[in-house]
């Protein structure tokens, strides 16, 4: 089966309409995100703050938990929108989030770059494949 091909409008929209369900009392940074997966459902998060503040979750974290909870699969593209619903460049924690579920090839939309494969936000990344990598060399 062949990867859909990503709409980045329906996928903005998907991650605005997210946007509006964030908790974010402490930030005032709503942030909302979806994805498309290889089956061609698409998949939304948003942030959800706390009184504890280094415990707030960023919309990623939403968006995989609802990845895994309908079914898994594969990230085709993701697209990522906060504050005023701009593009918004998911931060270093969440790219590793989003590499475990799409890998180098998956798609993400960016402020700076454009759209851009992970590989070009998060390179030599560390991945599954390294533990694979280090059991097979007797490390793991
Ligand atoms: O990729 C990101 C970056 C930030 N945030 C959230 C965390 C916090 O709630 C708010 C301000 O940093 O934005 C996300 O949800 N995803
Ligand atoms: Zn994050």
């Amino acid at each position: 089966m062949s990867a859909p091909a990503p709409d980045w409008e329906v996928l903005r929209a998907a991650a605005r309409e997210a946007m509006t369900h964030a908790y974010a009392p402490y930030s005032r940074f709503p942030v909302g995100v979806a994805g498309l997966v290889d089956d061609g459902r698409v998949v939304t998060g948003c942030n959800v703050e706390n009184a504890s503040y280094g415990l707030g979750l960023c919309a990623e974290c939403g968006m995989v938990s609802d990845l895994a909870r309908t079914g898994g699969g594969r990230l085709v593209a993701v697209a990522c929108v906060g504050g005023d619903g701009q593009p918004l460049m998911p931060c270093g924690r969440c790219r590793q989030l989003l590499w475990e579920h799409g890998g180098a090839d998956m798609l993400i939309e960016t402020v700076s770059l454009g759209i851009v494969p992970m590989r070009e936000v998060l390179p030599d990344a560390f991945g599954p494949e390294d533990l694979v990598a280090a059991a097979e060399r007797g490390q793991g």
